[in-house]
């Protein structure tokens, strides 16, 4: 299922010179660990979740000495969508590099510096010169406002275009792959386009402004600031009873303190719903979360992936292999392979989860998997006596990727093969760049051969990317 993307969508106006820096730099880089290898216990604490765009080309071209100034307007062209769908712009004559919301590819602007970082600069756009030429109406008359869909003003076709692009240079400087490998042996698979590009979501998050106040209720919006107030804000997901087959909603209060009875009047009040089937408080202080929830949900990935998964995994289906599946959440995936296989070893984190994913076995007759609670972070050096030796290990991480001893610990299993299912392709790029090149510095030896990638775009108009990625043992 090849992306049918049309010849003329974005264009990449320079190549980015800003990544040759990634192996230069101890500096953590869209999510990821940079050139020297950033501790990553410590990573995947602080810096995955919150990445950094790119530094500037000071080094190259000596401008170290410059730096835009707070509130200095400058006309820039954006040059690509960086992570998380920001533009990546660069100041003329000196390369700086400039970061910039909602601007696309090839648009022309006039943008007020923001923000200093370190080695770059944020700006806010003022106007556009010039549009991208694959600029659309944006469908939504809340687009340009919500930061739900940012990307909605630029053609589909465009979008993934940039999405396969981006993918690319990440495995490029930061797998330290390189493009001709990519394609001479054809590893580097065209993006998968998502057939549905509206109205696919099953998930709104509504943040609760001083506005909201209603007297029926009592209940003080937080106000950031100040840090004051009760509510923060609310998240509706929908969802299907595989039972009944009949539409069910989960409500999600986030609020700043826990004081049920607070809650309770708006509890009584949308309880009635039919559709409501639970209702959830969150407490989020300033300080960190604290979850006091009934039920924990996870994320659930579409079809399309499973089937791209079970393509990739190439298991032989006559009942002899083992499948180890790593970050299982409710255990979808090796529930999918089961039937192809001797047995699943599936392993999360979340305690429902894991209930919810035995409690699927059982609905779908599967008895050939075991699914096990645990932090695969804290894994002790016995982690490998739960099951035999896997034929094939899935691992689908959350968004700062695998720890380092996790990493550590495949190299050592040496499995037939690996097929790592990512939702961030930086911290993507960073594994594979460990289980296909090593870590030398820390005496670790490469044993894995990287396949295939594909990218899939699961969710139109956002920067959100999934990939796909076999390796095999060398
Ligand atoms: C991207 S989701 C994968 C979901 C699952 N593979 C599926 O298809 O539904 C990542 C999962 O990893 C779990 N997780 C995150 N950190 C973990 C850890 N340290 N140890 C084990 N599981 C973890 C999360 O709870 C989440 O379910």
């Amino acid at each position: 299922m090849a992306a049918a993307v049309p010849s003329g969508g974005v264009h990449l106006l320079h190549p980015r010179p800003w990544l040759r820096h990634l192996r230069r730099t101890a500096r953590p880089i869209s999510g990821i660990a940079a050139s020297s290898r950033v501790d990553h216990a410590e990573e995947l604490n602080s810096t995955a979740e919150t990445p950094e765009p790119p530094m500037s080309r000071s080094a190259e071209k000596d401008t170290a000495a410059y730096y835009p100034k707070q509130g200095q307007i400058l006309e820039l062209v954006c040059e690509s969508l960086a992570y998380k769908g920001n533009g990546l712009c660069m100041v003329d004559g000196t390369g700086f590099v400039v970061m910039c919301d909602r601007v696309l590819p090839g648009e022309k602007f006039i943008g007020r510096g923001t923000r200093k970082k370190d080695n770059y600069a944020e700006v806010k756009k003022l106007e556009t010169n010039r549009p991208h030429w694959d600029m659309v109406e944006a469908p939504c008359e809340y687009a340009s406002h919500c930061g739900g869909c940012k990307t909605q003003n630029l053609l589909y076709e465009a979008q993934v275009r940039a999405k396969e692009q981006q993918v690319r240079e990440l495995v490029v400087h930061v797998g330290k792959f390189s493009n001709k490998d990519l394609d001479v042996d054809d590893i580097m698979k065209p993006i998968v386009p998502c057939d549905i590009q509206f109205h696919y979501r099953n998930k709104v998050l509504a943040f609760i402004q001083e506005i909201w106040r209603n007297p029926e209720f009592g209940l003080s919006p937080y106000d950031g600031h100040s840090h004051r107030g009760f509510l923060k804000h609310f998240m509706l997901r929908t969802g299907w009873n595989v039972e009944t087959c009949q539409p069910e909603l989960m409500v999600n209060f986030v609020t700043s303190s826990y004081q049920p009875e607070l809650l309770k009047p708006l509890v009584d009040k949308i309880s009635p719903f039919p559709d409501v089937v639970s209702i959830i408080n969150n407490v989020n202080t300033s300080v960190g979360n604290k979850s006091i929830q009934i039920r924990t949900s996870c994320t659930l990935q579409a079809e399309i992936l499973y089937k791209l998964i079970e393509d990739c995994s190439f298991l032989k289906g006559d009942g002899w292999e083992i499948v180890l599946d790593l970050f299982c959440g409710t255990g979808t995936i090796g529930l999918t392979l089961a039937k192809k296989a001797k047995h699943v070893y599936g392993f999360e984190i979340v305690d429902q989860a894991i209930k919810d994913a035995c409690r699927n076995a059982d609905l779908n007759g599967i008895s050939n998997a075991t699914f096990v609670q645990g932090d695969l972070n804290k894994n002790g050096e016995n982690f490998g006596e739960y099951f035999p030796k896997p034929d094939l290990v899935i691992t689908d991480p959350n968004r700062p990727g695998m720890h380092m001893k996790l990493i550590k610990f495949l190299l050592n299993l040496k499995a037939d093969r690996i097929v790592y299912v990512s939702c961030n392709p930086a911290t993507c790029a960073r594994d594979l760049d460990y289980l296909c090149h090593g870590v030398p510095e820390k005496n670790i030896e490469r044993c894995y051969k990287l396949k295939s990638i594909q990218s899939v775009d699961m969710f139109p108009h956002t920067p959100h990317i999934e990939c796909v990625c076999l390796l095999e043992l060398n």
